[in-house]
């Protein structure tokens, strides 16, 4: 394989899609030496059949808003790959999705559910609404009508979405409720439910949770404690909450949380009591940060991001592309030491290479933000089981698969000079998986 040379191929073929070529080139530069170890993958051309998608299912939405206009939004279900377990992958509600976005995170996501060890294939969905500035009514029209276009792609054994940016708890809901009426069935065809109709523990806090488990596992890596260090957090969606709330309990200082509109720094710290504000105004009131900045009179800084500020550690939990080369190149010379992601490909390949030259800790997201999927996963076996279990042993299986992707990427990704490439590690474990259960399934 030439991996140049495949993704240009691809970049003629799918000339709009940005981001799906830039989440295709990263793993193919990272795992080209090791595919090429391996003559019968490139005589079964599993490259290109593991870079394009099985299936992308693409549709209308219809929905009544709340003054009775007929709105209409696109939605998309991408199935990249089942070979290891049913499609898996979250839902994501934004108005930037479109479908060259949708396939560079169902194509990550297929690495990433390999990581997690668990039978899960990768996908991803979605729609061009965005719940923002609706109200409740019009958000459950939507799911409804999203839900009754989707429900005859997926199933417990088929495909099984998730929530992402702009699909939490409630969205979720509303589409199982929907799912339900329309095929007369309870079945486990989503995961992150609502703990009384068959979600977990923790799910809520496991891709907050889980990014913290890796950070501290890197950081052991050179004898560094988390305690007493200075975080930057982006985001403050579920998976921003959940890294705060964990920096908290392990005695680290967060000082900057944001939103698309700006990021607000608190010198102090983000607190406990500070942290169940931002849940209350982000999860209930559904308002924005500068709110936070007006109640502690700290400073908002409108338009930016949070990469210019001094800090140990950065853990980008907003969206991709967020850290640019001149974001990396702050961060760098300011003294950061950590750089794990909680988003799907925050940083951009420039930004990767600044990082990594500069050889601090830095972990991808598929490899850091693997604990949400992983939990998902483990919905999924209790559900199956009709059980379920208490948070502690939830936590403690999260806590154990993500000190598991550690070892791997370490095992993988380790240079002759020491320094661990989690790119790499992630890329190859996650690949020689997925690979390995192609070529036994042969050209289907
Ligand atoms: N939820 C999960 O379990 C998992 C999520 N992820 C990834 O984590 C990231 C965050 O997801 P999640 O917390 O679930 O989503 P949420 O919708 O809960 O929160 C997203 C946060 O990011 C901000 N944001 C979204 N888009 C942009 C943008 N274009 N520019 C700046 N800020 C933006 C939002 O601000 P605003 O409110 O203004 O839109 C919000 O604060 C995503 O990359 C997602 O793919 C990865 C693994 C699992
Ligand atoms: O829990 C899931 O199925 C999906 C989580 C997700 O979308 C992700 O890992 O990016």
């Amino acid at each position: 394989m030439n991996a140049v040379q495949v993704v240009e191929n691809l970049k003629q073929r799918f000339p709009n899609e940005p981001e799906y070529i830039q989440a295709v080139s990263q793993v193919l530069g990272t795992i080209e030496e090791e595919y090429n170890k391996h003559p019968e993958f490139d005589k079964a051309n599993l490259i290109e059949r593991l870079c394009i998608p099985d299936r992308v299912i693409e549709f209308r939405v219809s929905w009544v808003d709340d003054k009775g206009n007929v709105r209409t939004n696109m939605g998309y279900r991408v199935q990249h790959n089942n070979v290891i377990g049913p499609y898996k992958g979250g839902l994501r509600f934004h108005q930037s999705v479109n479908l060259g976005i949708l396939k560079f995170l169902a194509f990550e996501q297929t690495f990433k559910n390999s990581l997690t060890t668990l039978p899960m294939g990768g996908a991803k969905g979605g729609s061009d609404f965005s719940p923002r500035g609706k109200s409740d009514a019009e958000v459950m029209r939507f799911c409804q009508a999203f839900m009754s276009e989707l429900y005859r792609h997926i199933g417990a054994d088929v495909d099984v979405p998730a929530g992402d940016i702009g699909v939490g708890g409630r969205e979720v809901a509303y589409m199982f409720g929907m799912y339900k009426k329309l095929t007369h069935e309870w079945s486990g065809i989503l995961t992150g439910k609502g703990i009384q109709f068959g979600g977990s523990l923790i799910r809520p806090e496991a891709t907050g949770y889980g990014n913290v488990y890796f950070l501290v596992n890197m950081l052991n890596t050179r004898g560094i404690d988390i305690k007493g260090k200075t975080v930057l957090v982006s985001g403050s969606g579920n998976v921003a909450q959940y890294t705060i709330e964990k920096c908290i309990e392990l005695g680290a200082k967060v000082v900057t949380c944001s939103d698309s509109d700006g990021y607000i720094y608190d010198p102090d710290g983000i607190t406990r009591e500070k942290l169940d504000y931002i849940m209350e105004l982000k999860n209930i009131e559904r308002g924005r940060i500068r709110e936070y900045a007006e109640k502690y009179n700290v400073k908002y800084v409108e338009g930016a991001k949070p990469w210019f500020e001094k800090a140990d550690i950065a853990l980008p939990s907003a969206t991709q592309n967020e850290i640019n080369e001149e974001a990396a190149k702050a961060l760098v010379a300011n003294g950061v030491i950590a750089v794990s992601e909680g988003a799907n490909m925050p940083t951009t390949p420039e930004a990767i290479k600044i990082f990594q030259d500069a050889k601090i800790l830095y972990s991808p997201g598929k490899a850091a933000n693997a604990g949400g999927v992983a939990v998902s996963g483990l919905e999924m076996s209790q559900n199956s089981e009709r059980l379920s279990w208490s948070r502690e042993e939830v936590d403690a299986k999260l806590h154990s698969i993500m000190n598991n992707i550690h070892e791997n990427c370490v095992k993988y990704g380790t240079e002759p000079d020491g320094y661990i490439n989690y790119v790499k590690g992630a890329n190859i474990a996650g690949f020689l998986k997925v690979a390995k259960a192609m070529m036994a399934q042969g050209i289907v």
